[in-house]
């Protein structure tokens, strides 16, 4: 189990680093337009789990709606900060 900002923290380094296998940087090298289709795909399935599944799901979809915003983040150059100072 890990924070949103420890997972952010994983990905800045994953992202600087390029493991290989990560699929991550391979989400990062197909870019801005591909990262966006991807967040609105897993938000329809937040959506979908949150109306017809169990909470268990919901949260699991939750979990990588968010994962995919981290990855958005990256790939904009965008810090914790830049979003927190929003919220
Ligand atoms: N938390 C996540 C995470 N959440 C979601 N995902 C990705 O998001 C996809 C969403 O799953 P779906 O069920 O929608 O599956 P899918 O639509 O069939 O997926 P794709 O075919 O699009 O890959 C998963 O396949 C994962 O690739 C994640 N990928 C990685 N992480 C974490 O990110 C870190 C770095 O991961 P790597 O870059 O893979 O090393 C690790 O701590 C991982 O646990």
């Amino acid at each position: 189990m890990k924070t949103f900002d420890e997972l952010f923290a994983e990905l800045q380094n994953t992202a600087a680093t390029r493991p290989e296998g990560s699929g991550t940087v391979a989400q990062l090298d197909r870019g801005v337009h591909a990262i966006g289709k991807k967040i609105v795909e897993e938000a329809a399935e937040v959506w979908m789990a949150a109306e017809y599944e169990t909470d268990e799901n919901a949260a699991e979809e939750i979990s990588q709606l968010l994962y995919h915003l981290q990855v958005m983040m990256l790939a904009k150059g965008l810090s914790l900060e830049d979003v927190y100072r929003h919220l």
